[in-house]
């Protein structure tokens, strides 16, 4: 699904962000990006997305049918005097969609009773499902979330979790997710990515817990 290969990235010319990193993520896999503060989790994301060009190396990509929901602080404004309607009907006219994606799209996030809200009205949960939303209404293979949790509680945060596991398992869609919290990437991940300086790679959750010494207690095995 994702090939990256030998990809090294540099904002400055001077350090490298990013050295090295030869990963290759399969289809239908649910991943997890993990790492400590400034690793370079979003700037593989944006490599990935094509919004930065990587020094070195390559990154292939199977599908075009990409998804996104960004930090939350990347998004728009959300006192802007905008409905949720208006958000997804500006999405559907770029993407060119049919019209019952936007209520498809939204039922599925169980929030179309906010159809007509102000975006600045809705609570951290609210607003994660609506860019959840968003993300999902052009149906994408592919589905990446830049720490989808940020702001939100801990109902709604189980909500929105389950709710992208769902995608993964019932529509084969894979998942790349960067997380701070290891508990939850463990209990929802197939896989976990762990960036760290000149050693990123990828493991299944089983070998990622083994290898922090953890139990299995937080794993739920993938029907
Ligand atoms: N536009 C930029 N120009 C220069 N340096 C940048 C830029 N964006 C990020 N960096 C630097 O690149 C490094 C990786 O940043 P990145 O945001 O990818 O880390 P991260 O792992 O996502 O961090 P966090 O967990 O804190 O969100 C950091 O040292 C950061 O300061």
């Amino acid at each position: 699904m994702i090939n990256i290969k030998n990809l090294s990235f540099s904002y400055n010319k001077k350090i490298n962000q990013l050295e090295n990193i030869n990963v290759t993520i399969p289809k239908g896999s649910y991943v997890s990006i993990v790492g400590s503060n400034g690793s370079g989790k979003t700037t593989l994301v944006k490599l990935i997305l094509k919004q930065l060009k990587p020094t070195s190396g390559d990154i292939e990509i199977e599908t075009k049918n990409i998804g996104y929901v960004p930090q939350r602080l990347d998004s728009f404004n959300s006192q802007f005097t905008i409905s949720v309607k208006e958000i997804l009907n500006c999405h559907l006219s770029t993407l060119k969609l049919p019209k019952e994606s936007l209520k498809k799209a939204l039922d599925e996030v169980n929030m179309s009773e906010k159809l007509n809200s102000l975006i600045g009205s809705l609570s951290g949960g609210q607003y994660q499902k609506v860019l959840i939303a968003r993300a999902f209404m052009g149906n994408p293979e592919l589905l990446i979330l830049d720490e989808m949790s940020t702001g939100v509680d801990s109902k709604a945060q189980k909500e929105i979790y389950s709710l992208i596991k769902k995608f993964n398992t019932e529509k084969n869609m894979t998942i790349l997710s960067v997380e701070h919290n290891i508990p939850i990437a463990l209990k929802y991940s197939t896989h976990i990515l762990e960036v760290s300086e000149g050693a990123t790679a990828l493991y299944t959750v089983e070998e990622y817990a083994d290898s922090l010494n953890n139990s299995t207690q937080y794993i739920r095995k993938v029907d």
